[in-house]
């Protein structure tokens, strides 16, 4: 059973936040090297993202396993939706994709 407290912070935060990176450190100190890569793939596309370390709260790190139903972090969310974790992302990047759901999700990036 996923804990209802942490499905609400989990919602909450990914409906306020159009980009959440639930990550191992944060987005200055990355303490793992798959989040440390997703990091650096959205400081290049340059949109603005809120970095959760789930490694500062257990129940954060199991909960969102099964909310998700993705078992490993980093784990990226778009407008409320997991796009996926550091394989999918670094991929979606090379092609382009990456730019395109966030262009047509509106979310706004610095650069194209
Ligand atoms: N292939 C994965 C790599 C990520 C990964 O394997 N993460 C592991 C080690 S950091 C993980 O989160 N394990 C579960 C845990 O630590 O709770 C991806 O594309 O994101
Ligand atoms: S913390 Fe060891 S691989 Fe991520």
């Amino acid at each position: 059973m996923v804990d209802q407290n942490v499905v609400e912070r989990i919602e909450q935060d990914i409906k306020n936040n159009d980009v959440v990176l639930y990550m191992k450190g944060t987005p200055v100190f990355p303490q793992c090297g798959f989040s440390a890569a997703v990091v650096q793939v959205l400081s290049h596309t340059g949109v603005k993202f809120k970095g959760v370390n789930i490694l500062e709260d257990p129940g954060l790190r199991q909960g969102l396993k099964e909310y998700s139903n993705w078992p490993t972090f980093p784990q990226l969310y778009v407008k409320g939706e997991l796009v996926g974790g550091c394989d999918i992302v670094r991929e979606m990047y090379e092609s382009g994709e990456l730019q395109t759901l966030m262009a047509d999700k509106g979310v706004a990036s610095a650069a194209a």
